[in-house]
């Protein structure tokens, strides 16, 4: 019987929240290969971060098919989940817990799932996607075909009205267009996360652009729809960056949260390239509001205009 069905036994749960389930899957498969434990931690060395100092402490205590518990649930045995008893519920619990915290290590959230080229008018680019190991999301975007040894590289968020419906509202397409041409020349890569509008979603920014229609900012469209102002999370980066062996980049953006985000993904920011986005009668509140609320750097883009 597998582990998650054992699991979902014990527990009489039908369905595992999708973290476990992926830890589970790892578990699963390292049991397979458990008969040499070395073999299996350097198989599943990339779905777990083993710290060196483990593996050479504890792996030399572990090598009967019975894996001796541990700090981590990495080393759980399965065969604790044998018996369907009060012992087994409370070991499970605590097994559950300390996956939980292993997830807080994982030294992998995101997985490259494959790359293809893909010609635009922008320039030949590789197009390629990475996989949330805990959840749905999926990242995807474009990369030169060689990067250079400090790329160029554009966090950019989705924006249906922006990138797709060419709205005026934003300088979402704008930047996205610029990045590309710029990337092209460069050589460099952008991240395309689909957490639109900020992270709340398309649906409710069109509740938003309803209250910004009445008078309110964008930041206070946020509160009346119960929303803080930026619900974007940066967790992808640091297994994009790894993966394509980057550790230093000029970061092309105006929002200084962007540039907090790349160093704590582990890559020296040598400069932030900004791109002069142009003000129009639809954009300008918007963006006044992301550069005096915000702190993004308009500076350039509103002095012009005096
Ligand atoms: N909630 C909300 N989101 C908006 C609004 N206008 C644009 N957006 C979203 O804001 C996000 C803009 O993301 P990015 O293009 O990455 O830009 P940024 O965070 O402003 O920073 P830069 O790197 O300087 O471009 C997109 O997800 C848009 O859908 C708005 O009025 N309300």
């Amino acid at each position: 019987m597998n582990l998650q069905r054992k699991i979902a036994m014990v527990t009489k749960r039908r369905t595992l929240p999708d973290c476990l389930v992926q830890s589970l899957d790892c578990h699963e498969y390292r049991y397979e290969i458990e008969n040499n434990i070395q073999d299996a931690i350097r198989k599943a060395y990339d779905v777990f971060a083993i710290d060196t100092s483990v593996v050479s402490t504890n792996l030399k205590k572990v090598r009967s098919q019975i894996i001796a518990t541990n700090k981590s649930s990495f080393f759980t045995s399965l065969d604790f989940f044998d018996e369907p008893n009060e012992l087994t519920k409370k070991r499970l619990a605590k097994f559950l817990w300390q996956i939980e915290a292993d997830h807080s290590i994982n030294h992998e959230l995101y997985s490259f799932f494959d790359e293809t080229t893909l010609n635009t008018q922008y320039g030949n680019f590789m197009y390629f996607g990475f996989q949330s190991r805990m959840s749905q999301r999926e990242v995807l975007g474009v990369r030169t075909l060689s990067l250079p040894k400090t790329p160029l590289v554009r966090v950019h968020s989705m924006c249906y009205t922006g990138d797709i419906f060419h709205s005026l509202r934003c300088n979402c397409r704008e930047e996205l267009e610029n990045s590309l041409k710029v990337i092209n020349e460069e050589g460099g890569i952008l991240i395309y996360s689909q957490q639109s509008g900020r992270g709340i979603g398309a649906l409710n920014k069109i509740k938003v652009y309803e209250h910004q229609k009445k008078g309110a900012d964008t930041v206070e469209a946020q509160h009346l729809e119960n929303f803080p102002n930026d619900l974007r999370t940066y967790d992808y980066l640091k297994d994009v960056f790894f993966h394509f062996g980057i550790t230093q980049i000029k970061l092309i953006t105006s929002n200084p949260t962007k540039v907090v985000a790349c160093k704590n993904a582990g890559v020296a920011v040598v400069q932030t390239v900004k791109l002069l986005s142009t003000i129009n009668e639809h954009n300008r509140d918007y963006l006044k509001t992301k550069m005096e609320k915000n702190h993004h750097n308009f500076q350039a883009e509103f002095s012009m205009l005096r």
